[in-house]
């Protein structure tokens, strides 16, 4: 998205609501043709979040948080952002110089930091969806 659609937008607190909006919008089209949509966007503002939400039926839209803390999310640094974000080589980084809002009631919670393996992390959404 942030290749090709939404490739006008920055990462301010505006662009990150507008980003998430066209994700919502797109997804929904799709969501109207029977597909089913996978997203994984940080999507940091509860407000973006909630709004996405309303477009659907109940029980069609499936959050799913996965709780990592910042000090893991720093210690993986797979793409090397946190440290650059934290020398003030890149702004408004999510958790060090702009927000996250936790979900407060995500259909599914996933913890990060609890020694599951992504397949086993994985396997909770999979459990969700087949136990509802
Ligand atoms: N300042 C800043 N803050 C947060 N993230 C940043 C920033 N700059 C670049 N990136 C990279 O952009 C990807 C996250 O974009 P999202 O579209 O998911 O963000 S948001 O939902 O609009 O908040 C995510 O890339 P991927 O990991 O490839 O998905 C981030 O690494
Ligand atoms: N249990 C786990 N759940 C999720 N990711 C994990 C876990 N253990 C290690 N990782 C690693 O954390 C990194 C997550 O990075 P990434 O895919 O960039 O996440 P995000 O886009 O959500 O920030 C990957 O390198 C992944 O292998």
């Amino acid at each position: 998205m942030r290749n090709g659609l939404c490739k006008d937008l920055s990462f301010s607190k505006e662009d990150r609501e507008e980003n998430i909006r066209r994700i919502g919008q797109v997804a929904h089209q799709m969501v109207q043709t029977d597909f089913i949509v996978v997203c994984a966007f940080i999507s940091p503002f509860r407000d973006s979040r909630d709004k996405v939400r309303a477009l659907f039926q109940k029980g069609q839209f499936i959050e799913v948080f996965v709780d990592t803390p910042l000090e893991l999310c720093e210690e993986r640094d797979v793409k090397g952002l946190y440290k650059k974000a934290r020398a003030g080589e890149v702004k408004e980084f999510t958790g060090i110089d702009s927000p996250y809002e936790k979900p407060l009631q995500p259909e599914v919670c996933i913890k990060s930091n609890n020694n599951l393996t992504v397949k086993e992390s994985a396997k909770l959404i999979i459990n969700y969806l087949e136990k509802r």
